[in-house]
Parts: C-alpha cells; structure tokens; sequence
C-alpha cells in the first residue's frame, strides 16, 4: 500500500540522492583547492595594499569563483560523460551513469558559469570576472575536449589550473602585477608532478577511454618521470619568487625550500616508476606523490600568508 509516510520517505532518498550527485559534479576537493589559493592570492593582494583581507569583498570574490568552478566541472563532466563512464575511476559520475540528464547537467554547469561571472563583475570588479569567465572557458572548452586529442591537453590545462591565485589578487588589488604572476608560476609548475603521478596510477584507465596522458602516449615511464623530475627541481627556485618581489619573508623562503625538497624527494621516488617494479608499489610511489602534492600546497601558501612581506602571522 502506497501511505503518505513511503511517499515521503521516497521524496527524501531522492533529495539526498541529488544532492550527492549535485556534490559529485562540482568536484569538492578539487574547487576547494582552487579557492584556496584563490584567497592566498586576494589575502596577499589586500596586504599590498595595506588593507584588512577579512572583508565583504573577500567573501564575494570567493563565492562568485566558487560557483563559477562549480559550473566548469559540471560542465567537463557533461562533455565527458562517454569517458568518464569507461574509466572505473569516473564510472559512476552522476553524468556518466546518467543519474543526470545531458540536458539538466548542461543547463545547470552554464547557468553557474553565467550567474558566477555576472555575481563578481558586479560585486568585485570587470578583470576578475572576465578572467574568471576565460578560465572557465579554457577549462570547459579547449582543455576537456583537447584530452582525447593530444598529451599536450595537460600542458594546456595547466593555465585555467593556475590561474585562480592570480584572480584572487585582481579580486583585491583590481590589476595584474608581478606578486599575482609569481603566484601563477607557482600554481603553474606544481600541476606537473601532481598530475604525471595521477597519470600514472590511472594510466590503464586513460588508455581505456582514449585519453592522451604522457603516461599513455609515452609508455615505459620515462617522459612521466622525466616531466615530474624537470618541475619539481624548477618548483624550488619559482616557489622563491615571492621573496624577491617582497611578497613574502625569509622565513616563508626557508620553509619553502623544506617542502620544495620533500616534493623533490617524493618526485625523485616516482623516478623508480621506470624499473620493472612490482605493480602495486608502482601505484604506491605514484599515489604517495599525489598525496604529498596536494599537502605541499596548501602548506606553501600558508607560509606564504603567515610571512606575508616579512610580517610574522598576521
Ligand atoms: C592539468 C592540471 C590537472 C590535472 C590533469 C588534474 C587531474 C586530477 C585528477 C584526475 C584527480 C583525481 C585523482 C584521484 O581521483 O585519485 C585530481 C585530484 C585532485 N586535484 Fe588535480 N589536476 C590538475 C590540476 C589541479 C589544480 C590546479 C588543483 C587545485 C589547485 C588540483 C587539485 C586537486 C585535488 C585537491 C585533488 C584531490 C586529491 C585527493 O583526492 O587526494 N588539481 N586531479
Ligand atoms: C576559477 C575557475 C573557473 C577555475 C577552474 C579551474 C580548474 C577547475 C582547474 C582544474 C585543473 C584541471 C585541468 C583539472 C583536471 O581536470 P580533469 O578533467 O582532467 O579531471 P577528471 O579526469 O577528474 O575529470
């Protein structure tokens, strides 16, 4: 017998059964990183100017970018519904289990997109939406589509993935200067390792579903390695950057030289992915560089921010 409680009860499990995809296509952990150092960039962009960064204008900025990453990862996940749904990885992606409708998912990624951009060009300023909007644009247009069509994707990818710490400072300071690029660079150079180890582990996957990562295109591990190896080495002196412009102290210079050698440490143990190791630790050595990448992040910028030009904590 249908009651009005087993109604309900229905009603519910589907609210939460949306809610969870809805949470799924936003891609959580990656948006949260990305507002990350989205705030590194407008905290530091408010201390050159000499104001309080705990404003009204930061929370703006924050959820205008939120909503517009938001919408770029529905996006992505709509346009790779068909690979996402090879790769078990991916495979039950609301979109590629079609627990969402092409339709739905499309309307919801560019009504966030829209109303995201609008959002900051009204509360914040023109560059920081119009960059943002780009960023979305190459993210969801040039990057998604290019994976299935050369490795270069990643390289490609790697722009949009930098940019939120530079549109953080615009978000504060209303302009591109020196400071918000090396923040760029920094952001820039981190994603090689980050994502040759995710190459790596996934590679079977990848390769399954037709996408060009090194470690596809270029099977045996030595370009991975060697790409890794090259940023993590650069990552050091890029991450000083900073302290040559002001940005940040001596003491954020020395911590960021411990956590650029421990990078390098666990990218030279990625190194050992070119000997006939046995899978499992193959996927151990890739999986702790992931890890350790997305650790050494969010620590570099809050010694960037704690020793923002040379003060100590706030
Ligand atoms: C071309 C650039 C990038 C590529 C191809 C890439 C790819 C990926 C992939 C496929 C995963 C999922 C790994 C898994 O499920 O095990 C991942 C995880 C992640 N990525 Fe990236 N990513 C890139 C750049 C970025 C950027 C710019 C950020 C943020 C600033 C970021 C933050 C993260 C975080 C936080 C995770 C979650 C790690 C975890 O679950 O432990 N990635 N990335
Ligand atoms: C402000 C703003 C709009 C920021 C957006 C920037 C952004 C989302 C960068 C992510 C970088 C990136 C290439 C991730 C990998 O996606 P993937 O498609 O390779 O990952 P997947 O295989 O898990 O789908």
């Amino acid at each position: 017998m249908v009651t009005a409680a087993s109604i309900s009860a229905t009603q519910s499990a589907r609210r939460s059964t949306l809610f969870a995809d809805y949470k799924e296509l936003v891609k959580p952990r990656v948006t949260l990183m990305v507002m990350i150092t989205a705030a590194a960039g407008f905290y530091l962009g408010c201390l050159r100017s000499g104001i309080s960064p705990f404003n009204t204008q930061f929370l703006e900025a924050m959820i205008g970018m939120a909503v517009v990453t938001a919408g770029s990862g529905t996006l992505n996940q709509v346009i790779e519904r068909r690979t996402d749904a090879m790769m078990p990885r991916t495979a039950s992606r609301p979109m590629a289990a079609e627990r969402i409708s092409f339709a739905h998912g499309l309307i919801l990624g560019m009504l966030c997109i829209v109303l995201g951009s609008a959002f900051l060009a009204v509360t914040t300023n023109l560059i920081t939406s119009m960059l943002t909007l780009l960023t979305a644009i190459s993210y969801v247009a040039i990057y998604t589509p290019l994976k299935r069509i050369s490795m270069v994707a990643t390289f490609v990818g790697a722009f949009p993935g930098a940019l939120p710490p530079l549109i953080g400072w615009t978000a504060a300071r209303g302009f591109i200067e020196w400071p918000a690029v090396a923040l760029f660079a920094i952001l820039f150079v981190w994603q090689f390792p980050h994502f040759e180890a995710i190459g790596w582990l996934y590679r079977a996957d990848y390769a399954k579903a037709g996408i060009r990562v090194t470690a596809v295109a270029k099977p045996g591990g030595v370009a991975t390695a060697a790409q890794a190896l090259f940023y993590a080495v650069v990552m050091i002196p890029v991450s000083l950057w900073p302290v040559y412009l002001g940005t940040a102290g001596w003491i954020y210079g020395v911590i960021a030289i411990v956590l650029g050698l421990a990078y390098l440490w666990y990218t030279l143990k990625f190194v050992r992915i070119t000997r006939d190791l046995p899978p499992a630790e193959s996927r151990k050595i890739a999986r702790d560089l992931l890890k350790i990448s997305v650790i050494y992040l969010p620590l570099l910028l809050a010694a960037m921010m704690l020793n923002a030009q040379g003060r100590i904590f706030f």
